[in-house]
């Protein structure tokens, strides 16, 4: 179905997100501005909100958009019952302004939904976030989400992390810096990486410090890092480093605004169906007993289950099940 712009500014219906595997909308009728597909792709994933979320709020000019009118539809009583988990203190206090009611992970572990932009988004909806600065709690309450929705506009879109030759930020504590700038450097030497302080104020003079007190070193690439992973690792067995800001396998949902229309992926997941060959081998070999049979099915279904989850979706749901089970004051250490 062909869908202009106008219509994820005014609609307010609610259409199942995740059970559309990819929606290409028809071109737009008039040139649009970088903010206004920001907006566009931040509104989009308003619409999956519903009542009595406890929603992630992102950090950025795209994430501001997704919590003005999350604020808006608050104060016209179409969303309501709403738990707004704050990714920075700029977010925190832009949603307390709108009169989001606000908590934290401590108080809400579990995340329904979070909303949030990228600086960079690979063909494999990996991610690269923190120009803002906000890298370290966005990824403490992305991971705590049951789905992360990521909302771009088109020219976030690379072909490999790092491809837009812009930073991937890492958030580092203060001591001995130049120490920990060099470290990373020296992971990278092959992909010509060359990291820099992040400074502020005139001149550039004053490092740029985050919400939590720390440093941020940007790392450029001349080339691609390759395995995401074990680029992963190395960076935080770096004694000194505190996160990164490469999202990798996180974004359930990518919801891209561009000159030719809005898309809207979803993670494709590993299933292509090989666990039920095992699953029909056990099933048929417990032939003619039918308690074999029927516990090899069980066995059969719980990987095709587990093989639809994300690792960190595994841990937000076996955290949530300790959670309901565990209910009431014995939850509590004393
Ligand atoms: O620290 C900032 C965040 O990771 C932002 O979500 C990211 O930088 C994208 O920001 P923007 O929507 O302003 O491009």
């Amino acid at each position: 179905m062909a869908i202009a712009y106008p219509h994820y500014l005014k609609s307010s219906e609610k259409s199942n997100l995740f059970e559309q595997p990819m929606v290409a909308a028809a071109p737009p009728s008039k040139v649009v501005t970088q903010d206004e597909l920001k907006k566009i792709a931040a509104y989009k994933a308003v619409e999956f909100v519903q009542s009595g979320m406890v929603l992630g709020l992102g950090t950025g000019s795209t994430a501001k958009h997704a919590v003005d009118r999350i604020g808006e539809l608050l104060k016209t009583g179409k969303l309501n019952n709403i738990i707004g988990i704050p990714t920075s203190k700029k977010t925190h206090e832009q949603a307390e302004n709108l009169g989001i009611p606000l908590s934290d992970l401590d108080t809400h572990p579990i995340i329904d939904m979070a909303i949030d932009g990228a600086d960079e988004v690979d063909p494999l909806m990996n991610l690269v976030k923190g120009r803002g600065g906000s890298l370290l709690r966005e990824k403490m309450v992305e991971t705590a989400s049951k789905k992360f929705i990521v909302i771009v506009d088109g020219t976030k879109l690379v072909d490999y992390i790092g491809g837009s030759g812009l930073a991937m930020p890492v958030e580092i504590v203060p001591f001995c810096w130049k120490f920990t700038l060099q470290r990373l450097e020296m992971l990278f030497t092959d992909a010509g990486c060359v990291g820099k302080l992040r400074t502020e104020g005139e001149g550039g003079g004053v490092a740029y410090v985050t919400d939590n007190g720390n440093y941020i070193i940007d790392l450029y690439f001349d080339k691609d890092i390759g395995d995401l992973k074990a680029a992963s690792d190395a960076i935080l067995r770096l004694a000194g480093v505190v996160e990164h800001g490469m999202f990798i396998d996180m974004a359930t949902t990518l919801i891209v605004a561009g000159e030719s229309g809005v898309t809207i992926r979803n993670k494709e997941t590993n299933h292509g169906g090989a666990e039920i060959v095992p699953c029909v081998l056990f099933c048929s070999s417990g032939f003619p007993y039918p308690y074999i049979g029927a516990a090899g099915v069980l066995l059969g279904l719980s990987l095709i289950y587990l093989q639809k989850l994300r690792p960190s979706q595994l841990l937000v749901q076996k955290m949530d099940g300790v959670r309901k089970w565990k209910k009431g004051p014995q939850y509590l250490r004393s």
